[in-house]
């Protein structure tokens, strides 16, 4: 694909040019490392580096036009383009690039701590079931269609993510799920994006060694609701007390969700068991075979979400019914002995409680329930003591283990953890650094009945120790160790 640059940068503020727009591109690129001729590279400044140090080597590689926010000496033929804010012109430039392709789809994005993989994946789901093609960006996997693609993020970089919708115009997709992580939202890699709809799903602890305090983390995550388009729904929670926030000022339509407040979409839960639960829907009964309050507000949302696009309740009702749980969330199974393990990806406190509060809902109190679970390394410090609080306060064995503890020492976080953990429930707590041992030791002091959760890593297959990712499935493992030792 060839473009003329003048004709992809048309959007964003164009402070100087110097050298010809009249050339043209063949690729985009954030990554010096890929800058050659015929791409466009775009220095932009990051965590651990600034993208203007490396514009010298990508003319030295053949680059020939760069978009920048810095004006810097560049030679005779190389085309330098200053903006204001580069982050911002990538995404807009990439959505140039590849013909606009969200405004050729009906995009929608959700937010919030907790729930967005969950509902989209739902979404996705419900409507290739409808008959749609549709396309889904998750934490979890990318799909076109039925086609799958790898994710590395929960949100793309814009070029990616610009690539991948492109990918899906062509396939004739007609609807797009995608999760709009804080991050993106503060890195604007959704910058030049049009959304058909916005959601809102929650805001709790988390990220908070990224966005600093509590109040950046919210402003992040509404301006991607003061930026929706006044064609778009914002549909929020108002159960949560940040819902109204979010759509203070935004031009969109706003609907609201909700179990507790009154509000355009209710869900009420009539039944909540591990076979699934049995909801009322805007005065409709609904069964689902997901498990848990949250899942109730899940499937709310991706109930309202069909219902704003156009399509008819019934038949809503009807394929929500039929959806599995997705990866990873709340994926349970018993041994032969009749041991329950559950495998979570509950990966912040308010997670964590909603998981072991929907456990504690649903169990007898005859068994036992052990909570496996660990912090990742190189993230927010602060749910650590939080995390091993609540999961004392709530299961009767607790194993404190590692989740990916990147470039940290895994005792190091393992005993931040443990500071959270109060006097009188020292008894019920061990250490376990190795994860495997840990699932190993909860599995061979189970017995029948007993509960096993499984916390923080739901789909991730690998383990993240010191920059290397080794093999890893909580589930393969867990299904492993009940074959062996059971
Ligand atoms: C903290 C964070 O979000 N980092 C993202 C960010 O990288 P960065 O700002 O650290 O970039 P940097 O490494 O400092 O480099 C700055 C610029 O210089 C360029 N560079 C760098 C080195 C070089 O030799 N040449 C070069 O050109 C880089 O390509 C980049 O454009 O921009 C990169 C390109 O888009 C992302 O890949 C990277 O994601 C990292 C891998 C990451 O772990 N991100 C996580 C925290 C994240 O984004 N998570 C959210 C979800 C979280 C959740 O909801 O739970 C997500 O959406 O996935
Ligand atoms: N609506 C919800 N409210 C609160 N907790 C939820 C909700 N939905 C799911 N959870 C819990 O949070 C965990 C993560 O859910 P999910 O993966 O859907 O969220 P996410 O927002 O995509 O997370 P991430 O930011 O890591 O991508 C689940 O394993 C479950 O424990
Ligand atoms: N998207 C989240 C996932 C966290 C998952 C957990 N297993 C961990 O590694 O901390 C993050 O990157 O912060
Ligand atoms: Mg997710």
């Amino acid at each position: 694909m060839e473009k003329v640059v003048r004709d992809i940068v048309y959007g964003i503020s164009l402070q100087k040019v110097i050298g010809s727009t009249e050339v043209t591109v063949e690729a985009l690129t954030l990554d010096s490392r890929n800058a050659g001729a015929g791409s466009l590279f775009f220095a932009v400044a990051g965590t651990r580096f600034d993208g203007h140090d490396f514009i010298a080597k990508v003319i030295e590689q053949g680059c020939r036009v760069i978009i920048a926010e810095k004006e810097v000496a560049v030679p005779e033929g190389v085309t330098l383009i200053v903006t204001e804010n580069s982050h911002k012109a990538t995404g807009i430039v990439a959505s140039n690039f590849y013909g606009e392709p969200s405004r050729q789809l009906k995009l929608v994005g959700i937010t919030g701590t907790n729930g967005k993989t969950t509902t989209t994946t739902l979404l996705y789901n419900l409507f290739m079931q409808l008959g749609y093609k549709t396309g889904l960006l998750s934490t979890v996997v990318n799909k076109i269609g039925a086609e799958t693609i790898p994710s590395t993020h929960t949100t793309p970089d814009p070029i990616a993510l610009n690539a991948l919708l492109a990918q899906m115009v062509d396939a004739n997709c007609e609807y797009c799920f995608m999760e709009v992580s804080s991050h993106a939202i503060h890195q604007y890699r959704i910058a030049g994006l049009e959304f058909a709809g916005g959601v809102f799903t929650n805001i709790t602890h988390d990220h908070l060694d990224y966005h600093n305090t509590f109040k950046e983390y919210l402003d992040v995550k509404k301006r991607f609701f003061d930026e929706l388009p006044v064609t778009a729904f914002a549909l929020t929670n108002i159960d949560d007390k940040n819902g109204r926030v979010m759509i203070q000022n935004t031009r969109a339509k706003v609907v609201t969700y909700a179990m507790k407040s009154p509000a355009d979409y209710k869900v009420k839960v009539l039944e909540n068991q591990f076979s699934g639960l049995v909801l009322n829907i805007n005065g409709k009964e609904v069964w689902s075979r997901l498990v848990g309050d949250f899942n109730a507000y899940n499937l709310l949302t991706a109930y309202a979400v069909s219902i704003l696009l156009g399509e008819e309740e019934e038949e809503v009702l009807r394929v929500l019914s039929s959806l599995e749980s997705v990866e990873g969330r709340f994926q349970y199974f018993i041994s032969e002995s009749g041991v329950v393990a559950i495998i979570d990806y509950a990966h912040t406190p308010d997670a964590l409680e909603n998981v072991l509060k929907t456990i504690a809902n649903i169990r007898t109190k005859n068994e036992t329930l052990y909570t496996i679970v660990g912090c990742g390394g190189d993230r927010d410090k602060a749910k650590r003591p939080e995390m091993a609080r609540i999961a004392c306060e709530l299961s009767d064995k607790v194993i404190l283990t590692s989740d990916n503890p990147r470039s940290e020492d895994p005792n190091q976080i393992i005993e931040e953890m443990n500071a959270g953990v109060p006097g009188y429930h020292f008894k019920k707590t061990i250490s376990v650094v190795d994860r495997k041992q840990a699932i190993k030791t909860a599995i061979s002091m189970a017995e029948k009945g007993d509960i096993i959760l499984i916390a923080g890593k739901g789909h991730e297959k690998y383990q993240e120790i010191n920059g290397i990712k080794y093999d890893f499935d909580d589930r393969q493992i867990a299904l492993e160790l009940f074959e062996q030792m059971m």
